[in-house]
């Protein structure tokens, strides 16, 4: 939102400098404009943050990569500090020592006292470089370590986050704005953070390192460093922030680019590309796109190549002006010679450690924010999770009947996130153990929303579920969960085996004997399952997902008599059915309300089907209109009643009713 303001706001401002392309946005004819896409809003703000705001604000951006770096591994974590600290000493006494060296060498007397002399201080520099190195080598160690372990901390708190949080907050479009945000950038930026944590401190130890030999040496030759070192960091800066800029300006293309690749590439578009004859045109497009991305990018390898020649050409003025300053000071007396030379090493070391630094702390701070992102949104998502589900809550320790004789919801109301009207608004019906009980209604009546209140899966915003006595809002979550079977109306392809599909990791293996699992074949037989394992190639063990080798692919009603399966496998006194048949063939739907007609083995079904020929045996039938129960009893009390349900089983026996001779009625 903020997002979009700012770049109407900027486009509208004439004298303003536009980040956006340099080049126009290619011609997008035939397709439609695009949102500004929350993923990429921090670059937005990065581009328009200076440096004195990155240096500032810092200090918070490394605390935290501190912290997650600690939890993820204080070892490695005291490690890479340590040792890289360590390693700045070094530093410093290898400078230092050089000095020594050069003293020797410079003075009077034939040569080969002068290198007998300097060999003490030679050996002195040689084992602090030396040192130096091994230490470099295990921080540089310990900070990979740090990568995988920081990487996988973050990735799990997102996930246990996510899949812990109320489903409501999967209806909030900010909150998956923001877990978006948090999931395809701010997650990976965990680890980066931390690795530019680490460089910033590594250019900081590498400066102060060199910026204290000189200071010992002479206090003048301190801000000398900094001019050699300047136009260096100056140009790098540039270049990365001409990159930015420039991947900034084709985000829109980039997102153009692959929306038009999954068109050429995915499987489920293959069979429309072709018939449609969308070749010609996909190609065009996306080679605009393409063409345009090009121009931009040779153009901003040329911007590239001026900055660094030009940071070349101060950098070379900057040396120059360096070496007049030592030669002056030397002339002067103010250095000895030897001094001078170690000055000049110095000089170099400390420039190559402020040009990282600098480069550091620009990318620290750019992986900051989104790491910022990321942190927030995992503290928005736990502060999500159903209070009852912590252990430390007192409905924590609840507990449902596992033998509940009714099931009560009392005056339900309930609004979706950001909806403008209630989906349930005052539901009151019941459930007694054994009953086969059915919802009807018009498409949007609140059916499937009721059903999801009893499955525990959103809480009421007024009235009350209960088993018995119990209020679900009074017992965690996995309660419900375990004690209910839902065939959804919307449901998963799991991309796992057949065997899988049924049992969700619930038993259902091989008996001893190679056999199937009685329960699995009984579950398997119940919804028709079973012909489609007969006709897979490896039965119950073959993979349903066509992007694994050796894959198969089912068809729209066999994967449906997979999810019936999973239903009825599922030993739970609860069976939610959601419109279980719109994919089945006559058969098979048939054979599925049989089976719910004899109470599927004991348990209570709560069915929701707009098949009206298939409620007329439940033992009572509510009848939903906007939200509301307009109407309930069994089918005959129903028609005798002549309102909505009457009407509506009408019309659909009259179509069977109307057909010619010979074929079945209702
Ligand atoms: N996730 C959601 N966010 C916002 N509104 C929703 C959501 N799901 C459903 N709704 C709204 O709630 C109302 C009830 O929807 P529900 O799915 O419960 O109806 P239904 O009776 O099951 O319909 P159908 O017969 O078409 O399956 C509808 O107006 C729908 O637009």
């Amino acid at each position: 939102m903020g997002t979009r303001r700012r770049f109407s706001r900027r486009a509208g401002s004439g004298g303003r400098r536009d980040r956006r392309p340099r080049g126009a946005r290619p011609e997008a004819a035939g397709l439609p404009e695009l949102t500004t896409h929350t993923w990429h809003a921090k670059d937005l703000e990065l581009a328009e943050t200076g440096l004195v705001t990155v240096a500032r604000r810092l200090p918070a951006v490394i605390a935290q990569a501190t912290r997650l770096a600690w939890r993820a591994s204080p070892a490695d974590t005291a490690a890479t500090i340590s040792l890289n600290l360590l390693a700045g000493v070094f530093t410093a006494f290898w400078l230092l020592a050089t000095t020594g060296v050069l003293t020797a060498l410079f003075s009077a007397g034939p040569t080969p006292d002068r290198v007998r002399d300097a060999l003490p201080s030679l050996a002195l520099v040689a084992g602090a470089v030396a040192l130096r190195a091994g230490l470099q080598a295990c921080a540089g160690w310990s900070q990979s370590r740090l990568n995988p372990q920081v990487q996988r901390l973050a990735e799990l708190r997102l996930y246990e986050a996510t899949t812990a949080v109320h489903l409501a907050a999967l209806d909030d479009s900010d909150f998956l704005d923001e877990l978006q945000r948090a999931q395809t950038r701010g997650m990976t930026s965990a680890p980066r953070v931390v690795q530019q944590a680490v460089d910033v401190l590594t250019g900081t130890v590498g400066m102060a390192a060199a910026a204290g030999t000189l200071g010992v040496l002479h206090p003048l030759l301190l801000p000398l460093l900094l001019l050699t070192a300047l136009p260096e960091g100056w140009a790098s800066v540039r270049s990365a922030r001409m990159q930015y800029l420039t991947m900034l300006s084709l985000v829109e293309v980039a997102r153009r680019k692959w929306i038009l690749s999954d068109l050429m590439v995915q499987r489920e578009h293959a069979a429309e590309v072709r018939s449609f004859t969308m070749r010609p045109f996909l190609l065009e497009q996306y080679d605009r796109q393409a063409a345009h991305q090009r121009g931009v990018e040779l153009d901003l390898a040329r911007r590239q190549t001026v900055a660094k020649v030009s940071g070349d050409v101060l950098k070379g003025i900057a040396t120059a002006a360096v070496y007049i300053a030592l030669g002056f000071m030397l002339w002067n007396g103010a250095v000895p010679l030897a001094v001078a030379g170690t000055a000049v090493l110095a000089i170099r070391s400390g420039q190559s450690s402020l040009v990282n630094l600098v480069f550091a702390v620009n990318q620290c701070y750019e992986e900051g924010l989104y790491f910022g992102d990321y942190l927030s949104f995992c503290e928005k998502a736990e502060r999500r999770i159903p209070r009852r589900a912590l252990p430390a809550a007192p409905e924590a320790h609840g507990r449902l009947p596992d033998d509940f004789g009714r099931i009560r919801v009392r005056d339900v109301m309930f609004t979706y996130p950001g909806a403008d009207a209630p989906s349930l608004n005052g539901i009151s019906l019941d459930l007694r153990r054994g009953e086969v009980v059915a919802l009807v209604g018009e498409n949007g009546s609140g059916k499937t929303t009721l059903a999801k209140i009893m499955a525990g899966l959103y809480d009421p915003d007024a009235g009350e579920v209960g088993w018995d006595d119990v209020p679900l809002t009074k017992v965690p979550p996995q309660e419900v969960w375990e004690r209910i079977a839902v065939i959804a109306q919307n449901y998963t392809h799991w991309p796992m085996t057949a065997r899988q599909n049924i049992t969700m990791g619930r038993g259902g293996e091989h008996v001893p004997g190679g056999a199937e699992s009685p329960a699995l074949l009984a579950a398997a037989r119940a919804s028709g399952a079973d012909e489609v394992v007969d006709g897979l190639a490896r039965g119950y063990d073959t993979l349903l997902d066509r992007r694994f080798k050796g894959g198969a692919e089912l068809s729209g009603g066999q994967w449906q008599r997979l999810a019936v399966a999973r239903g009825f496998f599922r030993d739970a006194p609860l069976l939610i059915c959601d419109e279980p048949t719109a994919a089945l063939d006559a058969r098979a739907e048939h054979q599925l309300f049989e089976r719910i007609r004899t109470h599927a083995d004991g348990r209570t079904v709560l069915l929701i089907t707009h098949r009206l020929a298939s409620v007329r045996y439940a033992d009572r039938i509510y009848v939903l209109e906007h939200g509301k129960v307009i109407e309930e009893g069994d089918h005959a009390a129903l028609m005798a009643r002549g309102g909505v349900y009457a009407d509506l089983y009408s019309l659909q026996a009259a179509a069977y009713a109307a057909a010619p001779a010979g074929e079945p009625d209702v």
